[in-house]
C-alpha cells in the first residue's frame, strides 16, 4: 500500500519554480531517501506533505486521504523532524515527551508507558538530565522519540544526520532502521552513504522534478559500470601497456583508467598483458557509485 502520493505537483516561490510537475509514491514499511543538492526544494516539498505550504498544481496524498493546505487532518499519519528540531532546555527529556504527549492529546495511560519505550528505542534512557546539556546527536535523537509519540504511519525527518559526526550519524540511522517495520521513513539528506547504507528506494530531486526514482540495485543498474582500471608496480608497464591499448588514461604514473569499458573489454586487456608479459598489481572493474550517479545527473 502506498503511504504517499506526490502526483505532478509544481510549487514556485514568485518566479522561482521550485518544483516542476513531481510525481512519486512510497509504499508502506520503505525507507525513502530524498536527495538532492542545497536548494533544490526538498524541505518545500516536505513542507507542502505537512500542509504548511500550498500546492501550486498537483495532489498529494498521506495514507490515501488528500492532503489541504492549513489543515492537519493528514497529520494525524505523520511525525515529522525538522531540521533544527527546537526544546525547552530547561526540562529534562522525559518532562519534554510528557508536555508534547498532552499537547497532542496522548492519553496519560499511553503516555506513561510509552515515553520509557521511546527513550529505550533512541537511547536516552540514562540521559535523565536537561536537554540544554544535550550533544547534537542527542537532541536529533530526543526529536525522533517526539516524532513517534503518536505512533505515526509516517516519520519524515529533514536532514536528520547532516550535522553529525560518523557515531552520531550511526546511530540515527541504526534507529530509522529499527524503526522500519512499524513506521514508513522518509528522509532527505546529501549524505549519498546514509542513503546507500540504509534506503529501500531512493528519489533524487533535481531542477523541480525527479532525475532517479527507484530502489539502490535499479539506479546502480542504469549505468552497468564506470570502466576498470590497472594498476601496474612499474611506470614503464603501464606507459607499455597504454601503448598497446589506445584509449586509456593515466590516473597516476602507475595507474591506468579505463572509461565506460565492459567486462569483455577488461577480460581482452587481460590477454593482451599475458601475451605482452606485463604483469599488474591490481585490476578491478569500477562498480558506479550513488555519488559518481548523483554528480552525472546534477552535472548536466
Ligand atoms: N518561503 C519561501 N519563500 C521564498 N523562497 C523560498 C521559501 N522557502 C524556500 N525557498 C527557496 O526555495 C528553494 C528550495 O528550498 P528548500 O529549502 O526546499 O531546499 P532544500 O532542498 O531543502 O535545500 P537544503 O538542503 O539547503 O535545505 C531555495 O531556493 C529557497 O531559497
Amino acid at each position: 500500500m502506498e503511504m504517499l502520493t506526490l502526483s505532478n505537483v509544481s510549487k514556485r516561490f514568485g518566479s522561482h519554480q521550485i518544483l516542476n510537475d513531481l510525481s512519486f509514491q512510497v509504499s508502506e514499511n520503505t525507507i525513502y531517501g530524498f536527495i538532492g543538492e542545497n536548494g533544490a526544494g526538498k524541505t518545500t516539498t516536505m513542507k507542502m506533505i505537512l500542509g504548511l505550504y500550498s500546492v501550486d498544481s498537483g495532489v498529494i496524498q498521506v495514507n490515501g486521504e488528500r492532503v489541504t493546505y492549513g489543515q492537519t487532518n493528514t497529520n494525524r499519519y505523520i511525525g515529522y523532524l525538522p531540521d533544527v528540531p527546537e526544546f525547552y532546555g530547561y526540562m529534562t527529556p522525559t518532562e519534554y515527551l510528557r508536555l508534547c504527549g498532552e499537547i497532542t492529546g496522548v492519553a496519560e495511560s499511553q503516555i506513561k508507558n510509552r515515553i520509557p519505550e521511546l527513550l529505550e528505542l533512541v537511547g536516552l534512557e540514562k540521559a535523565n538530565k536537561r536537554i540544554q546539556g544535550f550533544s547534537r546527536g542527542m537532541k536529533q535523537r530526543l526529536g525522533i522519540a517526539q516524532a513517534l509519540l503518536n505512533k505515526p504511519k509516517i516519520l519524515i525527518c529533514d536532514e536528520p544526520t547532516s550535522a553529525l559526526d560518523p557515531i552520531g550519524r550511526k546511530e540515527i540511522i541504526d534507529i530509522l532502521q529499527s524503526i522500519k517495520k512499524q513506521t514508513t521513513v522518509i528522509f532527505s539528506t546529501h549524505i549519498l552513504s546514509d542513503v546507500e547504507r540504509i534506503c529501500d528506494e531512493i528519489g533524487l530531486l533535481h531542477n523541480g522534478t525527479l532525475a532517479l526514482n527507484g530502489t539502490l540495485e535499479e539506479i546502480r543498474n542504469m549505468r552497468k559500470s564506470d570502466g576498470f582500471m590497472i594498476e601496474f608496480d612499474k611506470v614503464d608497464d603501464a606507459k607499455n601497456f597504454a601503448n598497446i591499448y589506445m584509449g586509456c588514461e593515466f590516473l597516476s604514473g602507475t595507474e591506468l583508467s579505463f572509461n565506460g569499458k565492459t567486462k569483455e573489454d577488461m577480460m581482452a586487456a587481460m590477454r593482451l598483458l599475458y601475451e605482452n608479459q606485463i604483469y599488474p598489481v591490481k585490476i578491478e572493474m569500477r562498480e558506479p557509485t550513488l555519488e559518481s550517479l548523483f554528480l552525472e545527473v546534477v552535472s548536466k
